[in-house]
């Protein structure tokens, strides 16, 4: 049963961080993802004075529930959305002046209804350049508590960050969720915030998060489950390849494992265990309408081997892919088109006709780790395609090429 190591979950590792931070005492973060976003992450917090200790397999974090040492400081969040939302609401219940600023095109993706619930729990937040984005400074005094209503229909990182604040508010928040996309999301962070102490009481789309603070803990980050779609994916294609990733079954936090029931509705054979879960290929790949909207980071794992399912592939529900790393709809079309892929895109939505990808293409990176990782997995299937920008994988996953140059081969 050929096994593939992959790294730690970006998602965990990021709210690990915050919660580590924020907690009373020294947490240890087991096998965190060591990449662009999580580094990014670790040396936002350092500039805010907390101590980062570093082992290859472990971080040390020691927590400071006051807040940032530091009076001031400016941070670079680079291009991870996380720390670009994470971050400043963590830097919110401190007490200082922070900077933060961010990517080109971390600057052009939201945050506006993160910022003004901030600014409506009374957090004195001002925007540099363009109201909603990045560059942004947080003067900050604490943070009361109370009700706040959020609008989290582009990004359900507004919703953990709140989340994640509440309880180092004096009284708490009570936060009305009016639209979610990416729900399970808000799962990790739930089951998260449980880890360090903390239980949120849930009614429907209202969450009430109780004051108090975090406690320090050891948490052992999972295998990232929207890496892991690559290989699930390269095992789908090819017959008689199979696939395991340990660390990753039944009892996983991540939503996005459940790419893997869309690749078993296509014709692959999928077993999920209590601990791993295992894809073989069968040589079937069918055509199918799914809806993406819960798990869209997994969107163009799909769109990349769609031409090589038997009838049309349907995606839909995924407008907020447009406001990722790069518009992923427009991305996936445009590469699928060089590939010379029938394809058609809406506003929320792309589908893809069967079809042979030419063999010697270029593809178009947008700078976003996810198109070169999820073509790598056409490339198994198509000679000569070549990347513009290989090294953008650095963002989730530096050793992916090496990692996918050296996958098990069909038995
Ligand atoms: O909370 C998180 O860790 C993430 C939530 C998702 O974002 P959106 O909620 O913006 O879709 C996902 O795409 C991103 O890679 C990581
Ligand atoms: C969308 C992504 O990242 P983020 O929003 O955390 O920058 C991603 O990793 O696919």
């Amino acid at each position: 049963m050929p096994a593939v190591d992959i790294p730690g979950s970006k998602s965990i590792t990021a709210r690990a961080l915050f919660l580590a931070a924020a907690a009373d005492g020294v947490t240890t973060l087991v096998r965190p993802l060591r990449s662009d976003d999580t580094e990014g992450f670790s040396e936002g917090l350092t500039r805010l004075g907390y101590r980062v200790g570093r082992t290859p397999d472990t971080w040390q974090i020691d927590g400071r529930p006051q807040g940032p040492a530091r009076a001031e400081a400016d941070v670079f969040c680079r291009d991870g959305a996380t720390t670009a939302r994470f971050l400043p609401t963590l830097a919110a219940a401190g007490h200082g002046t922070y900077r933060f600023d961010a990517s080109p095109q971390m600057r052009r993706r939201p945050l506006g209804p993160l910022t003004r619930a901030l600014r409506d729990l009374g957090v004195d937040l001002r925007h540099g350049e363009a109201e909603g984005h990045h560059p942004l400074t947080v003067h900050a005094a604490g943070v009361e508590g109370g009700e706040v209503s959020l609008d989290a229909g582009q990004s359900s990182q507004y919703l953990t960050a709140l989340l994640l604040l509440g309880p180092l508010t004096r009284t708490g928040l009570r936060i009305r969720v009016t639209d979610l996309v990416s729900a399970p999301y808000v799962e990790i962070t739930l089951a998260m915030m449980r880890a360090f102490g903390v239980d949120v009481v849930r009614d429907g789309t209202v969450y009430d998060v109780p004051p108090g603070g975090y406690r320090a803990t050891t948490y052992a980050v999972e295998p990232d489950a929207s890496t892991a779609s690559y290989f699930f994916a390269a095992a789908a294609v090819t017959p008689g390849r199979e696939i395991t990733v340990p660390g990753l079954g039944a009892d996983a936090l991540q939503g996005d494992l459940r790419f893997v029931e869309v690749l078993r509705r296509m014709g692959a054979e999928v077993t999920v265990a209590k601990d791993r879960t295992t894809v073989r290929g069968t040589g079937e790949l069918r055509g199918l309408t799914v809806n993406m909207r819960d798990i869209s980071d997994t969107m163009p794992t799909l769109a990349a081997i769609a031409p090589f399912a038997s009838g049309p592939v349907r995606i839909e529900d995924v407008a907020n892919a447009r406001v990722k790393e790069c518009d992923r709809l427009e991305a996936c079309a445009d590469n699928l088109r060089r590939l010379g892929v029938d394809v058609l895109t809406g506003p929320d939505r792309i589908e893809i006709r069967p079809g042979k990808p030419a063999p010697g293409v270029e593809i178009k990176s947008f700078g976003d780790h996810r198109i070169v990782m999820s073509f790598a997995v056409t490339a198994l299937r198509t000679p000569g395609l070549t990347y513009d920008d290989p090294g953008c994988v650095r963002k989730t996953f530096p050793g992916f090429h090496d990692a996918f140059a050296t996958l098990p081969t069909a038995g």
